[in-house]
């Protein structure tokens, strides 16, 4: 059994950090950080200008909660119940995927469309396929006060999370969400259909870290025998609901650049960007309509 927990935040911040550290968590003095100053309501500041402030008995035994979960292999983000996402704090749940800085990527490819189309006809309207916590389409709506979404979801308790989200961020009045098996029962047409669908092979699941395979939900990892069924499917059916001009923009794992240009290329578009994530990985591919 672990020592008590300092009642300091000083002390407390530096015990948390090498409970971690003994747990070989990748990250120690970040994550006792986000979990500290989480569960005592404190802030970075407070630490350094009041080291010997007292954390209350209550959140201390939620900060020994959590480390103990941390430390049993669960993201920290989990833990927290949140994640940030282009600058919002988005809520997950157990149907969420929790959203990646890779995914910024997406955003930053479209906004610069999205914001034109605004600009010229007063209104951009997006679709987001596999929405999770909407974190695709609420970034793009916080950025672009003149778009509007809807958020697909074929699991209910994501939409409910994502719809959650949109209201707390203010943006619930720009925000649909539908429950629909990818194309199912959208209508009307979009400027922007954007899609992070999953894109993992089926037999790679298991060989994924374990914080993603045992607590990312597998509807939203699994993407068929060789990880490109969503794509299939998105190209082969968005045709009835894009603009003429509109756009179509996919997150990608970072090896399928070339397969899913052929997929979109065979259903009739062209190339209209690529973007790299952070790590200078292939990330995001763009298409409009017209030959390859
Ligand atoms: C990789 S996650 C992306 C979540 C979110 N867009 C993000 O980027 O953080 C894929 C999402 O697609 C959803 N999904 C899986 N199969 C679907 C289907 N057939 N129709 C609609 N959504 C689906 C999953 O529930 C999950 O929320």
């Amino acid at each position: 059994m672990a020592d008590k927990l300092p009642e300091a935040l000083g002390p407390l911040l530096r015990e948390a950090r090498a409970r971690l550290a003994a747990a070989a968590v990748d990250d120690p003095a970040l994550d006792a950080r986000l979990i500290v100053e989480h569960f005592s309501g404190t802030s970075r500041t407070q630490a350094i200008a009041d080291p010997e402030r007292k954390v209350e008995g209550s959140a201390i035994a939620a900060i020994e909660a959590a480390l103990r979960r941390r430390a049993g292999g669960e993201p920290v983000h989990r833990i927290l119940g949140y994640r940030e996402f282009y600058g919002l704090r988005l809520s997950l749940s157990p149907q969420t995927l929790e959203p990646r800085p890779d995914t910024e990527t997406l955003v930053e490819a479209v906004l610069p469309f999205v914001e034109a189309i605004a600009a010229r006809e007063g209104e951009c309207r997006i679709l987001d396929l596999g929405t999770g916590t909407g974190a695709i389409a609420l970034a793009l709506l916080s950025a672009a006060p003149a778009a509007i979404a809807t958020g697909v979801d074929i699991a209910a308790g994501a939409l409910a999370t994502a719809t959650r989200n949109a209201r707390q961020l203010g943006l619930g009045g720009r925000f649909t969400a539908l429950q629909s098996d990818w194309f199912e029962k959208v209508s009307g047409r979009y400027h922007v259909i954007a899609a992070n669908p999953p894109y993992i092979p089926s037999q790679d699941i298991g060989n994924l870290q374990d914080e993603v395979r045992d607590f990312d939900p597998r509807l939203a990892l699994d993407g068929g025998v060789d990880g490109l069924a969503p794509y299939r499917t998105i190209a082969a059916e968005a045709a009835r609901f894009l603009e003429a001009e509109g756009r179509i923009a996919v997150e990608i794992g970072h090896t399928q650049r070339n397969e899913v240009s052929e997929i979109f290329h065979a259903a009739g578009y062209a190339a209209a960007g690529v973007f790299g994530d952070l790590g200078g990985n292939d990330r995001v591919l763009v298409f409009q309509r017209g030959k390859p």
